[in-house]
């Protein structure tokens, strides 16, 4: 079966900084595929390599077979694109945004106003759009942006992290609307900083950092990477320098990584028969006034694997 994506050795510098390398992966026709990762890991620059924006140092992508650099005409049209940036017109109302990049695609006119009806509502704003943009919120714009992608009816969908910065209404739609298009059998390349979206909307995700993809696989892959290690998040009250030194040294910890001022996350073997070791570790520095032992997530895999935690 031919990948709804595919792409190898893909490498891109800017001067002296290295923003991806060796990056590659393929998602199938109908699969949703997310690149979780923290700020400036690499996702915009990777997805810019994908969609034909930024021209690659090296590697190789190929869209629906379709090589992007030699045909980049028929490779482009099976993709819809969202970026982060909106652009949109605000003195325009929703629709006739739609219609302009309708019309942009060479769509033709009547079946254009059908198409749009279809994705305003798949986006949530058949009641909304005949409002003017500038009257719309940021959620509201980034769904018709979201629409403005789906116009053409692309085989793969590119969203670089569709949730950041909207209200929570827009979310819930933004990710229902995502969840339906997967369900009609719509690839998806999903770029998010947030774990639980990640977790929810995809069938497989890879961990990029610092420009690397360092795992990839299902949910249930990933998190069984960090073995049977829980994450234990930590509130101290004290001197939270010292308690975190003597938090590292105790038997079971895995990871520590300082989340807060007063707060510590833990991926440690034992989980909560561990926490009486800990408490007593950090006597004469600080008391512990809250304890939290979850089951392993993305997050622990990813703090597992890096060292970091995906907001820091
Ligand atoms: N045009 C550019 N010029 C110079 N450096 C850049 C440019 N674009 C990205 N970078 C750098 O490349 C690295 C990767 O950035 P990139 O935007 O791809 O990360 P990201 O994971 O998408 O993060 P974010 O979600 O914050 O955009 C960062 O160190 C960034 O500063």
């Amino acid at each position: 079966m031919t990948a709804a994506m595919s792409c190898a050795g893909l490498r891109k510098s800017y001067g002296d900084v290295l923003a991806v390398q060796d990056v590659g992966f393929s998602i199938a026709p109908g699969e949703a595929y997310g690149l979780l990762g923290p700020n400036g890991a690499g996702k915009t620059t990777t997805i810019s390599m994908l969609v034909g924006l930024v021209r690659p140092d090296s590697g190789a992508v190929h869209i629906c077979g379709t090589d992007l650099a030699t045909d980049p005409m028929t490779a482009k049209s099976k993709i819809g694109y969202v970026p982060q940036e909106i652009a949109l017109y605000p003195e325009l109302t929703g629709r006739e945004n739609l219609r302009f990049f309708g019309r942009l695609f060479g769509l033709p006119r009547r079946a254009l106003a059908r198409r749009i009806d279809e994705v305003l509502d798949l986006v949530g704003l058949s009641d909304r759009a005949d409002g003017k943009l500038d009257t719309y919120s940021g959620g509201m714009k980034r769904r018709i942006n979201i629409g403005a992608a789906l116009l053409h009816g692309p085989e793969l969908l590119i969203l670089d992290e569709p949730t950041v910065g909207v209200d929570p209404q827009s979310r819930k739609a933004i990710l229902d609307g995502v969840e339906r298009l997967v369900a009609g059998g719509m690839a998806l390349l999903y770029t998010s900083h947030y774990m639980e979206e990640v977790e929810r909307v995809c069938d497989r995700v890879a961990i990029i950092d610092h420009g690397r993809i360092v795992a990839d696989g299902t949910r249930h892959e990933l998190v069984s990477m960090v073995g049977s290690a829980d994450k234990i998040k930590l509130t101290l009250d004290g001197d939270a320098d010292s308690a975190f030194a003597k938090l590292q040294t105790v038997e079971g910890v895995l990871e520590a990584v300082r989340t807060g001022t007063a707060t510590v996350r833990l991926i440690a073997e034992g989980g909560r028969y561990l926490l009486p070791a800990l408490i007593t570790a950090v006597e004469g520095s600080a008391s512990v006034t809250a304890a939290e032992v979850v089951e392993p997530d993305l997050e622990a895999t990813f703090l597992h694997l890096t060292g970091s935690t995906l907001r820091d």
